[in-house]
């Protein structure tokens, strides 16, 4: 047995045929019994991340509440997982809150968040109590209030705000700047406090914001806390308001590429926690209760996506592909953020990687690419491609795309397979189709 490269899922390893191996079970094997393309999880993998998380946020300041940004992967097993490391859950849809509710996730630990709530979702927050709802315009303030008032109720709420900052990642996943669909600019925001604070059926908490996501570099999260803090103690001073509970949000970076290496959890924390403290003291304020909402940085490695490889097709001069059954319609993040991916073949682990090969999809677009110009062995159809880091934004972001089944998921726990979602099949194709 070898190790697998880090960036595998925790119980990862390389057996003496160079199979991989996911806690303890052969990969190639898992293909024969579940079909590709499989998406395979490690449930140890993402209690670790909770518990790190926990650790590392929690140990540095014990008023943090860590919260699971749902869209980065939520299906009712991994609601269930989360829910039993004792993290919140972020959603950003009544589709996402029902999931979580059918698995039993405490609603009042639900932070419900978006841009754009339809009135049903926001009776449907109120109906299920969740613990916050994360107001993002004043449009849905005004909606909110009458609704509440409606049903005379009182619920807690926090404001999104966009501190302005820039953290240097992809445009695509840039939330908090200014030129943003995301939130309340500032003084915005703070006509909303004064609104909020009036409401008898409201309670205003506090104030979030999410700069973005993939987030490499730290001082964009420190820049962000600063400019939040700064306007909390304008509140305080000019309203008198005192904020409870900040919530900064998600965008921790992971590791996709060997020798492109993220800050860890413990980096992140260290430097955030010592910055709230700070800033927090500078500014006279009392430190209220810091929430993060992770979500890639919770799931993306505990997962890996099994291809078989099909057709090669080399173009002599120009370029070899390699062509799988799945591609955009199971993982969109190569053609719309340009994400890198590093694939291995899971049946040949140990074999040197001197060819050079594009994976292409089985889609219709030519910019159905998963990985361009990377280092494989020979490869052979039948192969099985693996994809490391595909437990976050690969699944909740597919599609039927030419009529394509969505793959199953596999979650792994003391060497045994689970299927916690079951392969399409035509008849979930055809189930809304009324012809
Ligand atoms: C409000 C909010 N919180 C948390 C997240 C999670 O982000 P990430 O997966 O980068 O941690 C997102 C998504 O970007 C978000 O919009
Ligand atoms: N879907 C993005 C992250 C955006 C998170 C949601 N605001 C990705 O795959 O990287």
């Amino acid at each position: 047995m070898k190790n697998a490269p880090p960036f595998f899922p925790l119980n990862s390893s390389i057996d003496d045929n160079g199979h991989l191996r996911i806690g303890g079970l052969d990969a190639v094997a898992l293909t024969k019994e579940f079909g590709t393309p499989l998406y395979v999880f490690d449930e140890d993998d993402i209690r670790e991340r909770c518990r790190e998380f926990k650790r590392e946020f929690t140990g540095r300041y014990a008023a943090t509440h860590i919260v699971f940004a749902g869209k980065a992967c939520l299906t009712r097993a991994i609601a269930k997982i989360v829910a039993s490391e004792g993290l919140g859950l972020d959603v950003v849809s009544g589709g996402e809150l029902e999931i979580a509710r059918s698995a039993g996730f405490p609603t009042d630990a639900i932070y419900f968040h978006g841009n754009n709530k339809s009135d049903a979702e926001l009776e449907m927050a109120l109906e299920y109590r969740v613990g916050r709802i994360v107001v993002d315009n004043s449009f849905e303030l005004g909606r909110l209030e009458t609704m509440a008032a409606r049903r005379g109720v009182r619920a807690d709420i926090m404001f999104r705000i966009k501190p302005g900052i820039d953290p240097h990642t992809h445009a695509k996943i840039t939330t908090g700047n200014i030129d943003s669909k995301f939130g309340f600019g500032l003084d915005d925001a703070s006509a909303a406090a004064a609104q909020a604070m009036k409401s008898k059926n409201l309670r205003l908490i506090g104030f979030h914001y999410h700069i973005g996501s993939q987030i490499f570099e730290i001082q964009p999260f420190l820049d962000a806390m600063k400019t939040t803090l700064e306007f909390m103690a304008r509140m305080k001073r000019e309203l008198g308001f005192i904020t409870e509970e900040l919530d900064t949000g998600g965008g921790y970076a992971i590791q996709y590429l060997s020798g492109v290496v993220p800050p860890t959890i413990g980096e992140y924390a260290e430097a955030i926690v010592n910055a709230f403290r700070d800033e927090c003291r500078r500014l006279g304020l009392a430190m209220p209760k810091l929430s993060v909402e992770p979500g890639r940085a919770t799931v993306a490695r505990s997962a890996v996506a099994l291809y078989s490889i099909g057709a090669i097709k080399d173009i002599p001069g120009i370029r070899r592909y390699a062509c799988v059954d799945g591609g955009m319609a199971d993982n969109i993040r190569p053609a719309l953020y340009c994400s890198q991916y590093e694939p291995y073949l899971a049946n040949r682990m140990s074999d040197f990687a001197g060819q050079t090969y594009t994976i292409a999809g089985r889609f219709c677009e030519s910019g159905d690419i998963l990985a361009t110009d990377i280092k494989l062995p020979e490869v052979k159809r039948g192969d099985i491609l693996v994809m490391p880091v595909c437990g976050a934004y690969c699944i909740p972001m597919s599609s039927n795309y030419n009529a394509f089944y969505r793959p199953a998921m596999v979650m792994i726990k003391d060497g045994k397979a689970r299927l916690i979602r079951r392969r399409e099949t035509v008849e979930d194709l055809t189930r809304t189709d009324l012809g």
